[in-house]
């Protein structure tokens, strides 16, 4: 079987990459699943696109195979785009998704329900040794709830309402999470690169 390295070591991406890509007969490999002792990339760029180009172009230096990176986060209007790059580590380095719902919710705290718009992206890079990095965003439109509810994803999940949806993305089942998610619509546009690694 093909394989694709995901430069990730969030458990809950690698998971969602497995899901899509199997679907093409792929194995997507994070740095979970491998042997090498990979220390963190610093994301120190402005914005999604340089924070995933660096940690595709540093692995794919690193392994000198191709590499795809994803640098994701929610944008809420009422908070002027915040966490944006910064969901992650939004409460604190320990990067704790429960304490990240928290620090949002509180700042929401005085928001009402019809201005709790909000969105998240995933841009996704590519990178291949010797060659220059491709990049492909993808969106999920949608509302914070007022408390958190439902199991499943992972970070803001439990807060996040997509639109048309009554239920949170941790309330829907997971593959119904990678049919609308941010995620999935950068992954769909990746449909030729695709075909090439399964050459
Ligand atoms: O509810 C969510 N559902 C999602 O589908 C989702 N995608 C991203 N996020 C948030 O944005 C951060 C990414 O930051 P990020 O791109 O730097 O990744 P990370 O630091 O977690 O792992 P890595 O890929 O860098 O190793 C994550 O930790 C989450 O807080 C999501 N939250
Ligand atoms: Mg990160």
């Amino acid at each position: 079987m093909k394989q694709i390295l995901i430069a990730t070591k969030n458990p809950g991406k690698a998971k969602e990459f497995k899901a899509f890509f199997s679907d093409y007969g792929i194995n997507a490999v994070s740095l979970l699943d491998i042997p090498e002792d990979i220390k963190d990339i610093e994301e120190t760029g402005a914005t999604f696109e340089e924070n995933a180009a660096l940690k595709a172009e540093q692995i794919a230096q690193m392994m000198q195979i191709p590499v795809l990176a994803d640098d994701s986060g929610l944008e809420i209007d009422a908070l002027n785009g915040r966490p944006g790059i910064f969901s992650a580590r939004y409460a604190g380095e320990a990067k704790s998704d429960e304490a990240n719902v928290e620090k949002v919710l509180s700042e929401l705290k005085e928001v009402s329900k019809d201005k709790r718009t909000a969105r998240f992206v995933c841009v996704l890079a590519i990178a291949k040794p010797q060659e220059e990095t491709i990049f492909r965003a993808g969106y999920c439109e949608g509302k914070i709830a007022l408390s958190p509810i439902g199991e499943n994803g992972f970070g803001y999940d439990p807060i996040f309402v997509p639109n048309g949806h009554s239920q949170t993305m941790a309330q829907l089942q997971p593959n119904e999470k990678n049919k609308i998610s941010h995620r999935k619509n950068a992954i769909d546009q990746l449909e030729e690169w695709v075909k090439d690694i399964r050459k």
